[in-house]
């Protein structure tokens, strides 16, 4: 890493102890980011960086609710507003266990290079609770997004922060989530979250966007070496949103996706993905992937283990950070690899992505790959500002136009930036600058 920007990376590592996912995310940026500096020196100047790692607003707060039994628990929420330059502030909300301060901030400081690269007007956030919905009934879900909410809202509006899904967040919380909010302002503010239900402000193509862009992403990277998914044998990891729409986009390119997860195991299905099936089961009944073999003939579960395992052209990692190491990335090389699109946030450790261009591997990371969803998100925002509601294929074309031209920008930054092909220089660097003019324009705030 150039001398200078590791002096500001070592500062922000002391600032932030023990947040190692943030570290990680902030290693990886600082990394991409030398040629930049030499070109702009104003950056360094106007203390860019720096700046940028400090989040405008961290805000932490309790989360009562009741179960149903009426035991009382305490969970604890997060909304980190990290940088508004571009726009209002924008991203998930995960409720998982593992959440803490470092994840949140993690996802946020990734948040704002995505949300730069969509090139629609949004600034970059995250949020969040240690809150674990596995299990839980509709009611204490229900409960438990109220009294998140009624936090939560005095800090977010369409102007000012706009939250969407995440891990643990799909539309049923985003509806209990909007409710409240709508209750406590008494405002139908639809621009105050995105991933509504259609006939309530929601946009058509949302719930696909992030799994479908990430295909389109990849597809567009297989294009360059004049390949494309069609007879792609294909690996996914997760069984959430953002999978179960990622073998949906890969089959219906002619792929064959032979593979996907959960915390617990995976199934494999060398007849490729009943996508259908899968929906039912972990959509519609909530259940364990478990099910999925036990009802379809021929696909058999695995449990424990790694889905990296099983051999394929193409790895789509879209369940959770940090899921593919160093050793699974050789595995996955050394069975024929030759793509790798990111639909989770950083699910490829740093010596997996080393391991992946070492060996040629296309590697579209989930700054970039993973982009579909928030850009969706950004146009359920342009159409409730409109009052408007789009068609499926309109809707979808757009999402198309822009995951094309993410890819392109991220390929022609690392061709002018000295680094062809690596998506992820171009990915950084095309994010950074976009944000860092924005900042300098905006004065020392
Ligand atoms: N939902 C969205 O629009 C977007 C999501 N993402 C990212 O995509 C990833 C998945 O999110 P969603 O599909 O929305 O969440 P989800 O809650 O719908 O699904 C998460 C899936 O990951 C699985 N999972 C969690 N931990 C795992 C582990 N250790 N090993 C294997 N599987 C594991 C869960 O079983 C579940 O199937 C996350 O990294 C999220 O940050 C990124 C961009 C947008
Ligand atoms: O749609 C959004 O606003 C957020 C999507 C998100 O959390 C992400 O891109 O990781």
């Amino acid at each position: 890493m150039d001398s200078r920007l590791e002096a500001v990376r070592n500062t922000v590592l002391a600032r932030n102890p023990g947040e190692k996912e943030f570290h990680q995310a902030v290693t990886e940026v600082f990394e991409s980011l030398g040629p930049v500096h030499d070109r702009h020196p104003e950056f360094l100047e106007g203390a860019v960086l720096e700046r940028l790692c400090e989040p405008e607003r961290q805000i932490i707060f309790r989360v009562p609710w009741t179960d149903d039994s009426g035991c009382v628990h305490v969970n604890r929420g997060f909304r980190v507003e990290f940088n508004s330059a571009l726009g209002p502030y924008k991203g998930g909300l995960r409720f998982h266990p593992s959440v803490y301060l470092g994840i949140v901030k993690f996802l946020g400081f990734e948040q704002i290079f995505k949300n730069a690269l969509t090139g629609m007007p949004i600034g970059g956030g995250k949020g969040g609770s240690d809150f674990d919905p596995r299990g839980r009934s509709d009611a204490e879900i229900m409960r438990f997004c109220q009294s998140f909410m009624t936090e939560l809202y005095r800090h977010i509006g369409e102007y000012t922060d706009v939250p969407a899904g995440d891990i643990g967040v799909g539309g049923r919380e985003i509806g209990f989530l909007f409710g409240q909010y709508k209750r406590i302002t008494n405002r139908y503010e639809s621009g105050v979250l995105t991933g509504k239900g259609i006939s309530w402000g929601g946009s058509l193509v949302r719930p696909e966007a992030t799994g479908y862009g990430t295909v389109i992403f990849a597809q567009e990277m297989l294009k360059s070496r004049g390949a494309s998914f069609d007879g792609q044998r294909v690996v996914v990891s997760g069984s959430g949103n953002v999978a179960i729409n990622a073998i949906a986009k890969a089959q219906s390119l002619g792929a064959t996706v032979v593979a996907c997860s959960d915390s617990a195991g995976y199934i494999v299905d060398e007849a490729g993905i009943d996508v259908e099936l899968l929906r039912r089961i972990k959509e519609v009944e909530r259940a364990r992937l478990t099910e999925y073999a036990l009802r379809r003939p021929g696909s058999s579960y695995v449990a424990g283990g790694s889905v990296w395992d099983v051999n394929g052209t193409v790895a789509l990692p879209c369940a959770t950070q940090n899921e593919l190491d160093g050793d699974a990335a050789a595995k996955l090389v050394s069975n024929g690899l030759i793509a790798v699109a990111e639909g989770a946030n950083m699910p490829s450790t740093r010596s997996a992505v080393a391991v992946f261009q070492e060996a040629g591997v296309l590697f579209g990371p989930g700054k970039a790959a993973n982009a579909g969803g928030v850009a969706t998100s950004a146009l359920e925002m342009q159409q409730n500002a409109s009052r408007d509601s789009w068609s499926f294929e309109h809707t979808e074309q757009r999402l198309t136009e822009i995951m094309v031209g993410i890819h392109d920008r991220c390929a022609a930054t690392a061709e002018e930036y000295g680094s062809p092909g690596n998506y992820v220089v171009g990915a950084n660097i095309g994010g950074f600058v976009k944000v860092a003019d924005a900042m300098l324009a905006q004065g020392l705030i």
